[in-house]
């Protein structure tokens, strides 16, 4: 059965967990996105998975380098996941997954900006990650021609476990569910409705029909 992950691109903790709390009936994992992180700091992991111990809480640092160090300050502060990027270099994936074991957490690695994302998720696999993330960025979606069907193809051929996040909404989940991941991540279109417990709901029942 695949996960439904919320990436919650607001900037503030309070409105973070409004909407966790909105959404949380639906999904399974909860993802601080990057500029939430860097608005509000460590402590908003805490107060995420303080606020919600029984979800996944996933820390979307993108971490380029020292990749232990940045991993272990994720799972400190109370992350389960935390993101590396697929352009930096193994050694830094490698001490993100060596913190993770530690711990007992895990790693995804993000492979926004990489050129070839399914060569780089099936060598980054071997590495111990949990999954990979293939990622259009919301700039790339910003981008004259975006289609997330080319992560949708993807994804049906890269063969190892795979989420996709890049405009997941409701009318392509079917087709992100068809490709077979692990994840599907949900950002602008559970944030930016004017539903988004109603929005979750949909993607939910959407991700769990036959
Ligand atoms: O990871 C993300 C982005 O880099 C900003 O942090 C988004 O959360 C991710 O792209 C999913 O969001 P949507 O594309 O809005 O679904």
């Amino acid at each position: 059965m695949a996960k439904l992950q919320v990436a919650i691109d607001l900037l503030t903790t309070a409105d973070a967990l409004a909407l966790a709390e909105k959404v949380a009936p639906y999904i399974d994992i909860i993802e601080l996105g990057t500029p939430l992180i860097k608005s509000e700091g460590l402590a908003v992991i805490t107060a995420m998975k303080k606020a919600f111990p029984d979800k996944i809480v996933f820390a979307d640092f993108k971490t380029a380098d020292a990749g232990a160090l940045e991993a272990e300050m994720a799972f400190k502060a109370g992350a389960d996941l935390v993101t590396v990027l697929a352009t930096t270099g193994d050694a830094t994936i490698k001490g993100a997954v060596k913190a993770a074991k530690e711990h007992g957490k895990g790693v995804v690695v993000d492979t926004i900006g990489e050129a070839d994302r399914v060569k780089r998720a099936q060598e980054v696999t071997a590495l111990g990650v949990e999954f990979v993330e293939l990622h259009a960025g919301l700039d790339e979606q910003a981008q004259p021609g975006y289609s997330i069907q080319v992560l949708i193809d993807e994804a049906a051929r890269v063969g190892v476990p795979v989420s996709i996040a890049g405009g997941v909404n409701i009318n392509n989940i079917a087709a992100v569910k068809k490709a077979g991941v692990k994840v599907a991540v949900a950002g602008a279109s559970l944030y930016s409705t004017a539903d988004p417990a109603a929005a979750a709901k949909a993607l939910r029942e959407a991700l769990d029909a036959a």
